[in-house]
């Protein structure tokens, strides 16, 4: 499928295909276990909606002290290493760019959704963020760099593979809704989100 641009977030919708898309989920299971998804609360005590987990030297985590990447899982565990195929994916399509330190797991249950946020916790912003969507689908709003301005709106499928980099790695962007039941990947329904992210 062709290549779509978002307000200079890339887009490569079905990058991935089915067999590729079930070792991803093999592999997040795998994560899964060493560091299990958890609901974190805004630092006003909100819960989040999605749940969450990372692989890498670090993982973003929040509470009441704030938002912040963390050396630990908060249950005191190292995070599990990023995934080989991860890392291969990275390496084809963004070879100019560091190493990915982290890689997020989001897990979006029925219901759950995220705000309109940038991802700016990174100290190198000229760093890409690389995101693969796998399971049901997520309406994804992409906006500009500033608040307010005016939003595009996308169903990201499993399998499609989303980059923030250059114009596009502080634009706005969030997920609307799921449409849960949406896709077979996830026997129990749900969509996982990963990103591949340079931190330091
Ligand atoms: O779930 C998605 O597609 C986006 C996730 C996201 O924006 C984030 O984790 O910062
Ligand atoms: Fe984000």
């Amino acid at each position: 499928m062709p290549e779509l641009d978002l307000n200079g977030v890339r887009l490569l919708p079905g990058h991935l295909d089915a067999k590729a898309q079930a070792a991803l989920v093999g592999t997040v299971r795998r994560i899964c276990a060493a560091a299990p998804l958890m609901q974190h609360v805004t630092p006003r005590g909100q819960p989040l909606s999605v749940r969450m987990t990372a692989a890498g030297q670090v993982g973003w985590i929040s509470d009441r002290q704030g938002y912040r990447y963390a050396a630990r899982h908060p249950g005191g565990t190292d995070w599990p290493p990023i995934p080989d195929l991860l890392l291969r994916l990275w390496a084809d399509l963004l070879p100019e760019a560091r190493a990915p330190e982290c890689c997020l797991v989001n897990f979006y249950g029925e219901g759950a959704r995220m705000g309109l946020h940038q991802d700016r916790d990174e100290a190198d912003l000229s760093q890409p963020v690389l995101s693969v969507s796998l399971g049901d689908d997520g309406l994804f709003r992409v906006g500009g760099t500033a608040r307010g301005g005016k939003t595009r709106s996308v169903w990201l499928k499993s399998g499609d593979v989303a980059i923030l980099q250059g114009a596009g790695r502080l634009a706005y962007h969030g997920v609307d809704r799921i449409r849960f039941g949406s896709s077979p990947l996830l026997a129990q329904g749900g969509r996982l989100n990963l990103t591949l992210r340079v931190v330091t």
